[in-house]
């Protein structure tokens, strides 16, 4: 059953599919009249977007658009000029670092370059997951509490790579790295997790592999997910919900059912028609 879609207030890009589940919760994710400069260059202008919890929103548009420092502003890596962010209903610019650390617990980061170390082996590089929680570094598997231990490897797992827990991550296939970097991000317990461009530098098989390992575990265990992505076809194919922003500016929010992707890929062309 779809939930009823809110009507949208005027002028504003507001709520659009929500969670079956969970229509009631608070945003996982609110951005109201976000606005970004870098000196004189103004990079994001009054964005709002409200996400519930659950939701896979894949986040699109050109080059330069804005989607990475829209991500950094979620993540508290930046402090917006104008506007805010409300991530788990937490501000990440006015929290203290202290909250910051915590918030960031419950925020996962996925990166295009995966993040891993490349010498230790897909299970070390999981439980590094862990390591905000715990108070002292560790070095080497054994060093990691028993029940850690046992998480990475059904983590491991759940994402398809129990049985290379052992291989050096940089032996893995890329598509094999960033499913290990997901399997970290699990041992989190992440209610949100960030991905920029995750799928980048992947071929579209293991595109689409990793995309749907991330989906799997977002849906089993209900977090949300804010995806960066350029393949349309890809984006379509994951999502439950298509952000698009351009110079800028988001300009469109819409149900994944409810778009196409000549209508996506329309996005791309008048960008490439007005810097051509
Ligand atoms: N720290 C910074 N200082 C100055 N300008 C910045 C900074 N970070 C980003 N920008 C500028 O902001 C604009 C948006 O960059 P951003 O990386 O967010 O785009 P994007 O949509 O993620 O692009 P891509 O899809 O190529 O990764 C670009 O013009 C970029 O040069």
């Amino acid at each position: 059953m779809t939930a009823p879609l809110p009507t949208p207030e005027s002028g504003r890009h507001t709520v659009a599919p929500q969670s079956p589940n969970h229509t009631n919760t608070a945003p996982s994710l609110l951005l109201e009249n976000l606005s970004m400069s870098f000196g004189a260059k103004t990079v994001l202008r009054e964005v709002n977007l409200d996400v519930r919890p659950g939701q896979f929103v894949a986040l699109v548009g050109p080059s330069g658009a804005g989607k990475s420092t829209l991500l950094r502003l979620i993540n508290g890596s930046h402090s917006p000029t104008g506007g805010s962010v409300t991530v788990l209903g937490v501000n990440p610019a006015t929290c203290g670092r202290k909250n910051l650390r915590k918030l960031r617990t419950r925020v996962g980061f996925v990166f295009q370059q995966f993040g891993l170390v490349g010498r230790l082996s897909a299970m070390e590089n999981v439980l590094m997951g862990t390591l905000g929680s715990l108070k002292m570094p560790r070095y080497g598997i054994s060093t990691y509490p028993r029940p850690l231990r046992e998480k990475a490897v059904a983590n491991l797992e759940r994402v398809g790579l129990a049985d290379q827990r052992f291989q050096r991550c940089d032996t893995l296939s890329g598509g094999q790295q960033q499913r290990v970097a997901i399997a970290r991000t699990l041992m989190q317990d992440a209610r949100i997790v960030l991905a920029d461009e995750p799928v980048a530098s992947l071929d579209p098989s293991a595109s689409l592999s990793v995309l749907n390992t991330l989906k799997k575990v977002s849906a089993e265990d209900g977090f949300t997910v804010i995806c960066s992505l350029h393949q349309v076809d890809l984006a379509l194919q994951v999502s439950d919900r298509v952000v698009a922003v351009r110079d800028g500016s988001l300009i469109l929010d819409t149900p994944t059912p409810d778009t196409s992707e000549a209508a996506v890929r329309a996005i791309y062309e008048k960008a490439k028609g007005r810097t051509a």
